[in-house]
């Protein structure tokens, strides 16, 4: 059998959808598709949710214009003509009684029971679309297969318990059906939503085939494959035919944002390829990521992260930077969920730079403060070149000021302004 993986661009409005039955219709094994919700719908739900829990005016014009936006690729699809108007509805109710009463529970709790409405709604247009096009389908819940624990908004996945449910149900129905199931959700032990943390629904793909023992597991995207770097940022990209699993988990661990980044490890893990392609030119190879394979690095891999922070620790008596404070340092960024990109220690400061998440910021820094001194810059850019040399080093930094520098035999690391 074989994992597809449709990402948000890939359906982002009634002709995506249209492509994606096409695509699914040339497969001719059985077949898990996995979805993610529809263009920047996750977003307009973070922002709905906010809006939510500040008590903000506008949080039912969000609403609305998420439930409009759905409904008007279904009626584009459907012609109103199909029960999916039905089914969008029941979804969009599994918050509606929520956003009704004041904010109770946690942010991140809160958050994935809104967030997660995406992908549900996504996947009942999905499947309803194919259904009407002749190909026999089964909308599948994915909160009863990927069961995570309850850290909300990175859902930590139990993969044996998942792996019991999966392979009990769903290989009987790949007999007979295409499965259509959810991207970057998954359900707790008492049957609360959680998610997996953004861009999630590669890393769903990846567990579902390692599951089901899937011979490849392919996501479609709106680029050839992978390239050196991302072409929205940079002219003269160059694709990779094939990458090994570990040139691809060191990308995506310092932020190539093509693939989440713990999709590798369980195809690796079951030695099952990746399949990276073109949704626009699905007769195209792509990429594919497996074990063992050729590749030649003409360009160095550039990855870029923005929105960086680079903030400096030191002790409030002006000692040392000890292994103690070190260790308590860490414990502030792993309890409050900031993952760091980059870290450097002189005597008497610890330097980290990481992603700006405002909300989990604030709290970090609060507590922070507590123990030490804290001085910090936004908006600055982290560039990673693997595979580098110094020429392509310079180009990329130009005349912007370099903040922070680190360098291995493989790879350097700048965070510029
Ligand atoms: N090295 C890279 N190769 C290809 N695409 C990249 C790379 N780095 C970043 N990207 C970006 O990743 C995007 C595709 O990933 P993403 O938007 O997450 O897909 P989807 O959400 O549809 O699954 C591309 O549009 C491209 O801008
Ligand atoms: N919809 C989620 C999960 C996801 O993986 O989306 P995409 O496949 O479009 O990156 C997000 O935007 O984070």
């Amino acid at each position: 059998m074989l994992v597809y993986k449709f990402g948000g661009a890939s359906v982002k409005d009634a002709k995506g959808v249209i492509n994606l039955a096409n695509i699914v219709q040339q497969c001719d094994q059985p077949l898990l598709v996995v979805v993610s919700a529809m263009g920047k719908t996750t977003n307009a739900l973070e922002k709905l949710t906010r809006a939510y829990v500040n008590g903000d005016h506008d949080m039912h014009s969000i609403f609305d214009e998420i439930k409009h936006f759905h409904y008007d690729i279904a009626t584009k699809l459907f012609n109103g003509e199909d029960d999916v108007h039905v089914q969008l509805n029941n979804t969009f109710v599994e918050i509606e009684w929520m956003l009704e009463d004041e904010p109770q529970d946690s942010y991140d709790f809160i958050y994935d029971q809104i967030v997660s409405i995406g992908e549900l709604a996504a996947t009942r247009i999905v499947n309803a679309y194919l259904t009407h096009y002749g190909i026999n389908s089964t909308w599948l819940d994915a909160r009863g297969y990927i069961l995570t624990d309850n850290t909300y908004r990175e859902g930590v996945i139990d993969m044996e318990k998942s792996r019991e449910c999966i392979q009990k149900d769903i290989p009987a129905l790949l007999q007979k059906q295409v499965v259509i199931t959810q991207g970057f959700i998954g359900g707790t032990s008492e049957n609360f939503t959680t998610t997996l943390g953004r861009e999630g629904s590669d890393y769903t793909a990846a567990v579902f085939a390692a599951c089901l023992g899937a011979k490849s597991v392919t996501t479609w995207k709106d680029v050839p494959g992978i390239l050196n770097a991302d072409p929205k940022l940079f002219n003269d990209t160059v694709k990779f035919d094939e990458l090994t699993y570990n040139e691809a988990i060191e990308m995506t661990y310092y932020g190539a944002t093509v693939i989440h980044p713990k999709t590798i490890k369980p195809l690796q893990n079951a030695g099952i390829p990746l399949y990276v392609k073109s949704f626009k030119h699905p007769e195209e190879p792509g990429t594919v990521i497996k074990e063992h394979a050729h590749v030649k690095y003409i360009k160095p891999v550039i990855i870029v992260k923005q929105d960086q922070t680079l903030l400096s620790v030191s002790a409030k008596d002006h000692s040392f930077i000890s292994e103690d404070h070190l260790g308590d340092i860490f414990r502030l960024f792993a309890k409050h969920h900031v993952h760091i990109n980059i870290m450097q220690t002189s005597a008497l400061s610890f330097s980290v730079c990481f992603g700006l998440e405002e909300e989990k910021f604030d709290a970090l820094l609060c507590d922070l403060k507590e123990d030490f001194k804290v001085k910090y810059n936004n908006e600055l850019t982290l560039y990673t070149l693997r595979h580098y040399d110094r020429d392509a080093l310079l180009e990329v930094v130009g005349d912007k000021r370099v903040l922070l520098e680190q360098t291995s035999r493989n790879t350097v690391q700048v965070v510029v302004r």
